[in-house]
């Protein structure tokens, strides 16, 4: 494999530990870990959380690896198996399992993404998923009781599907508001909204049932409003911090999912004030239309 392939890999597994970085930071998210406090986790610190990052930066540093080496995927997938259980040994809870999951997903498609486009992107994220869920089998975990209980696809159907939630949700969610309000946080609260609303989420599900679910999409949508009518949100954020943390509610998967769209926006040089660079990913018309996919493709 060329070696413009390999560090266009090694700097999306940068992208993707910022992402991440970036999704704890973000303040104030309800009933997450975020500056502020824990949220609805009481097992989980900010200073934890950033410990797990370290965990999935080396992760994504062993999968580069791998992949340049080019070792099969059940190497890969050893390793994320290996790396999950690093985390729970070393932290003594799940503080980033979906994230380490989908974050070595979307690396391994980026290395074997035929050709620079987003939807033959899509599709080979959607081709590992189902190579990896078949040959992996059933698991017991809160998300497979979810599933089985409520129908809910959680995080197998988001990745099975090609990761529609941060494609066809997320990132526009992003770019529109920014456009309009020209701000980044605003439009991250404006991608968060938006995942609140799409995201199917077993974390959500295990806590509250579709009640909890219900709830949050609700919220979403008048954090949207809120944004729309160009309100400030973060009274609202608060105040449904401190409903959330009482009903001991929580969105895992929504945030997981706005760590990866993080992610997503800077491959694609769409997040201001960020140095520029060649990113992999490229955008056809310079207005923060990620239409293209990956370009490091051999
Ligand atoms: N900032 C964040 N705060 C809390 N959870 C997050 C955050 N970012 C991502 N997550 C995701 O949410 C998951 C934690 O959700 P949750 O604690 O409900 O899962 P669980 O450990 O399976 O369930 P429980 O803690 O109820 O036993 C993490 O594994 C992680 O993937």
């Amino acid at each position: 494999m060329n070696s413009s392939h390999t560090s266009d890999i090694e700097l999306l597994a940068m992208f993707l530990v910022k992402g991440v970085a970036m999704e704890l930071y973000l303040t104030p998210k309800p009933g997450l870990v975020d500056l502020n406090d824990c949220g609805s986790h009481h097992d989980l610190s900010l200073a934890t959380m950033e410990r797990s990052i370290h965990i999935i930066a080396d992760y994504l540093d062993q999968l580069c690896r791998s992949l340049a080496a080019g070792e099969e995927f059940a190497r890969q997938a050893a390793i994320g198996r290996r790396a999950e259980q690093a985390m729970l040994a070393d932290l003594g809870t799940n503080t980033h399992k979906g994230y380490l999951f989908l974050s070595g997903l979307l690396l391994v498609a980026a290395w074997h993404a035929p050709s620079a486009d987003e939807q033959s992107f899509r599709e080979r994220i959607a081709a590992l998923a189902g190579e990896f869920f078949a040959a992996r089998g059933e698991q017991v975990t809160h998300g497979q009781q979810q599933r089985a209980l409520h129908g809910a696809g959680g995080i197998v159907r988001e990745v099975m599907n090609g990761l529609p939630a941060l494609f066809d949700e997320a990132v526009p969610a992003y770019l529109a508001a920014l456009e309009i309000h020209g701000h980044p946080k605003i439009a991250s609260f404006a991608m968060l909204a938006r995942l609140m609303q799409t995201v199917d989420d077993t974390t959500t599900l295990h806590r509250c049932g579709s009640m909890g679910l219900s709830r949050i999409r609700r919220d979403g949508r008048q954090i949207e409003r809120l944004i729309a009518m160009g309100e400030d949100c973060e009274p609202f954020l608060h105040r449904l911090n401190r409903e959330y943390i009482r009903m001991n509610l929580t969105m895992g998967g929504v945030a997981d999912m706005l760590g990866l769209s993080y992610c997503y926006l800077l491959a694609c040089g769409c997040l201001l004030g960020f140095p520029e660079r060649h990113p992999p990913f490229e955008r056809k018309n310079g207005h923060g239309n990620p239409s293209e996919g990956f370009s490091g493709a051999a």
